[in-house]
């Protein structure tokens, strides 16, 4: 039996976990990114296991512990009525109570909880920005800012209390007080003649054994509010609008991608004001611009990390929001700028781009990828764990590895975003070889900063404050768009620059 329920209840959380990380996957990444890390492992971990204790032991137990007191009074309702009506007379005082502390405490919950997620996401802050607060010596003001949430926390959770107490007392104290009215007028019931000395007796040593169930079934009430509280943030986030998608298939003609008079908003500022190019199939686009021009952004959106607020985005004559987020992602490879590793095996990483591939696929994409340099120096090869969101790689390495998957994963159209940003002229160059190689026959859109390796790209779009202001090949817009004449100019710059600063005999 125990095994069961226990077997039962870990399903129930299983099940919770599995619904809130599928919903995860289909909520556009704006939203996800708002609640922050910690509320959400707070949600992921605690949250579901509270919910869990509600259905363990509050239901069960509770039901128990009123059932009892139950046929308990339909016994002493035949023994005498009158006597076992006065033995619940202080239940409505308590119920009402217990009332009163409900509402004040739902009253209070927002801040308090409020509190707690701001301070677990500043517990996840701090520990992911130890790097920074090191490197700036913001240690004291880091741990102020920590101290400062613990603090809130603490005044938030007390004042809950306070507010709650005195009611929690109140109840507490008057629910087992069956023999309140039991003993007075009933003594004055039987002393009348209304009652008999033996039914009196009998009532009253049955209702003491009320109280206590009573007080048991309803000490859950303190946590219901909380509980009540929990279930509705997740049921908050299970019904989160998630993201437009289709059940369909990709069902494109080909493989064009093409953004029409897309716009889009992260919160209230538009940061993409109605851009329209197509990028072919079989040729190579790239996005340049300024620092925050909206390159990176149509990257998201074309992968439906987030939704257009207006316009669309076509593969082959399809929106990307007619077909699923998996089918979308068949059609797409992705190497964003920042490289995430799981902390498994760098096999294991790079087998992400597709799952069913061998060991030898895995290795020969790495191979291809330039990993086998560095891979041969480490002990365990590509056997060794990545670490803590692969923190044990340098930030070329995870780059390889990321090029990897996408090797591995083959997809007919590639976004690449800053892909060499980390790599040294010798590397750099090995992976243009691999990524010359791989993008062979797709449709390929890279970001690039670096002007001078796009110089040959079949079209260049220049991206300025959310706008497209030209594209064309790099002759044309040299000759006619200033905005990229200026960015040419600076990467020109750039160069003579770093020559003059190795002729002065610096290190760079
Ligand atoms: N998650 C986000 N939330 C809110 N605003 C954002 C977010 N990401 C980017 N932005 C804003 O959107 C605008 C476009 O950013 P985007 O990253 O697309 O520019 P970019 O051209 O790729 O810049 P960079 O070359 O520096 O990577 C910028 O103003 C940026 O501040």
């Amino acid at each position: 039996m125990i095994a069961f329920k226990w077997w039962e209840h870990v399903t129930t959380l299983k099940n919770l976990r599995v619904s809130l990380q599928g919903k995860l996957e289909r909520l556009p990444l704006g939203t996800i990114q708002d609640k922050g890390t910690g509320a959400l492992k707070k949600m992921f971990i605690d949250d579901i296991e509270n919910v869990e204790l509600l259905m363990a032991h509050a239901l069960p137990e509770g039901i128990a512990n009123i059932g009892a007191p139950i046929i308990v009074f339909i016994f002493m309702f035949l023994v005498d009525w009158k006597l076992s009506l006065l033995s619940l007379a202080a239940l409505p005082l308590g119920i009402i109570a217990m009332g009163i502390m409900y509402k004040i405490g739902m009253g209070e919950m927002g801040n308090y909880y409020a509190a707690g997620k701001k301070m677990n996401n500043t517990i996840v802050e701090y520990i992911n920005g130890m790097e920074v607060v090191k490197v700036f010596n913001r240690d004291g003001e880091s741990y102020h800012r920590f101290e400062g949430d613990v603090k809130s926390y603490l005044t938030f959770t007390l004042k809950w209390y306070k507010a709650c107490w005195p009611w929690m007392a109140l109840y507490s104290s008057i629910l087992p007080c069956v023999a309140m009215f039991t003993l007075p007028i009933g003594a004055y019931l039987v002393l009348n003649g209304f009652s008999t000395l033996p039914d009196f007796v009998l009532v009253l040593c049955m209702s003491f054994s009320i109280g206590p169930l009573f007080i048991k079934a309803l000490g859950f009430g303190s946590t219901l509010p909380q509980i009540n509280y929990k279930i509705k943030a997740l049921e908050d986030m299970l019904d989160a609008p998630p993201l437009e998608q289709g059940e369909g298939d990709f069902a494109g003609k080909n493989h064009n991608v093409t953004f029409e008079e897309a716009r889009f908003a992260y919160k209230d500022e538009e940061v993409l004001h109605g851009v329209s190019f197509e990028a072919h199939e079989g040729s190579l686009t790239a996005l340049v611009g300024e620092s925050g021009s909206g390159k990176s952004t149509l990257a998201k959106l074309l992968v439906h990390f987030y939704d257009v607020s207006g316009g669309a985005i076509k593969i082959g004559g399809q929106d990307i929001r007619e077909m699923s987020l998996e089918a979308l992602n068949r059609e797409i490879s992705y190497v964003a700028q920042e490289q995430f590793l799981f902390n498994t095996t760098l096999l294991e990483n790079i087998r992400i781009g597709k799952l069913d591939a061998s060991d030898e696929e895995v290795l020969a994409a790495a191979e291809k990828a330039q990993c086998g340099e560095f891979l041969a120096r480490l002990e365990k090869g590509i056997y060794t764990m990545a670490g803590d969101g692969g923190k044990q790689l340098s930030g070329g390495e995870r780059q390889r590895i990321s090029l990897a998957r996408t090797i591995l994963k083959n997809a007919p159209i590639i976004v690449l975003d800053e892909a060499t940003a980390f790599m040294d002229p010798e590397n750099e160059e090995k992976m243009n070889e691999a990524i010359a190689e791989l993008i062979q026959n797709k449709t390929v859109i890279v970001i690039a900063h670096r002007l001078q390796s796009i110089v040959n790209a079949d079209q260049i779009c220049v991206m300025e404050n959310g706008n497209l202001a030209a594209a064309g090949v790099h002759e044309n817009l040299l000759a006619s768009c200033p905005a990229y004449q200026a960015l040419w100019n600076a990467a020109e710059a750039s160069v003579n620059w770093s020559v003059t600063m190795k002729k002065g005999g610096q290190t760079l």
